[in-house]
């Protein structure tokens, strides 16, 4: 049987003495739309950065298809590393480099690609996420959503078995946000990635999530695991009725 894409078995997260979630089992299907969600606080971004191995587990495990993070292992990390894109929450486009050059750099890092073949990828990539033509431009002369569509595009450079998005909606008008959404559904129909995506946005989650884990601040783990409207429509306790059914404009 193949293994999950991910694959957390009781999982403790601290920072310092301090624990922030503890008994978090779960598995990220291939091919899914996986989405973590909670309150404020809750830590949905510290979970993000131990899926990524950018953080060590305090107790418990992660595993990525079947492999644990060495993180002590630099060559087994940049092998795991090199399968995913990971699309932080401010773009982080490098400002001084133009769109194509900023989707240049993982694969002139990673591959050994010419630079025909690898302006060819560029500007593949840019048409996936509908900036075409594009190349030639700098981050500050595009608008909010295309910047963010263009750190897609480089995130998916070496096509990954993972697509990582923390808080992808934040700072876009909703026109744009739901632009990213439909990016987010293209990807996973046409490539079968498997997503997993940090939201507090409910439209954005019951459109896209086909599983939503919900971190509980007060008990510090998890306490819902499954289809969106399900567990809206059958809550599992007070607080993920109220956070499923908050005005969807307003933060818990
Ligand atoms: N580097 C750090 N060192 C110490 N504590 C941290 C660090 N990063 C986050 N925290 C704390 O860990 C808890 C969880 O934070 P985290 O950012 O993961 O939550 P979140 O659910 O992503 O929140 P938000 O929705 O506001 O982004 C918070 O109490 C936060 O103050």
């Amino acid at each position: 049987m193949t293994p999950p894409a991910i694959e957390v078995v009781d999982l403790t997260m601290m920072y310092g003495d301090r624990v922030i979630m503890s008994d978090l089992t779960f598995s990220v299907a291939r091919g899914e739309v996986f989405v973590l969600m909670g309150g404020s606080g809750s830590g949905k971004s510290t979970l993000l950065k131990h899926l990524i191995g950018l953080k060590e587990p305090a107790k418990g495990s992660i595993r990525f298809e079947g492999e644990t993070f060495d993180l002590t292992d630099d060559d087994a990390r940049k092998r795991v590393l090199r399968r995913f894109g990971v699309l932080y929450q401010n773009g982080a486009l490098w400002s001084g480099l133009t769109l194509a050059e900023n989707i240049a750099l993982p694969l002139d890092e990673f591959t050994a690609l010419d630079q025909q073949t690898i302006a060819e990828v560029v500007s593949l990539k840019l048409a996936l996420v509908g900036l075409r033509g594009f190349e030639d431009y700098y981050p500050a002369a595009i608008s909010g959503g295309m910047r963010k569509r263009a750190a897609l595009a480089r995130a998916m450079a070496l096509d990954p078995a993972v697509l990582f998005f923390d808080e992808p909606s934040s700072g876009l008008d909703p026109i744009s946000a739901s632009r990213l959404d439909d990016l987010i559904l293209e990807l996973k129909a046409s490539f079968g990635t498997t997503i997993v995506v940090v939201t507090h946005d409910l439209d954005s989650i019951f459109r896209i999530a086909d599983r939503a884990l919900f971190l509980d601040i007060e008990q510090k783990t998890m306490t819902a695991l499954g289809p969106p409207a399900e567990l809206r429509d059958n809550p599992p306790s007070e607080e993920v009725h109220r956070f499923l059914t908050r005005s969807s404009d307003g933060l818990p």
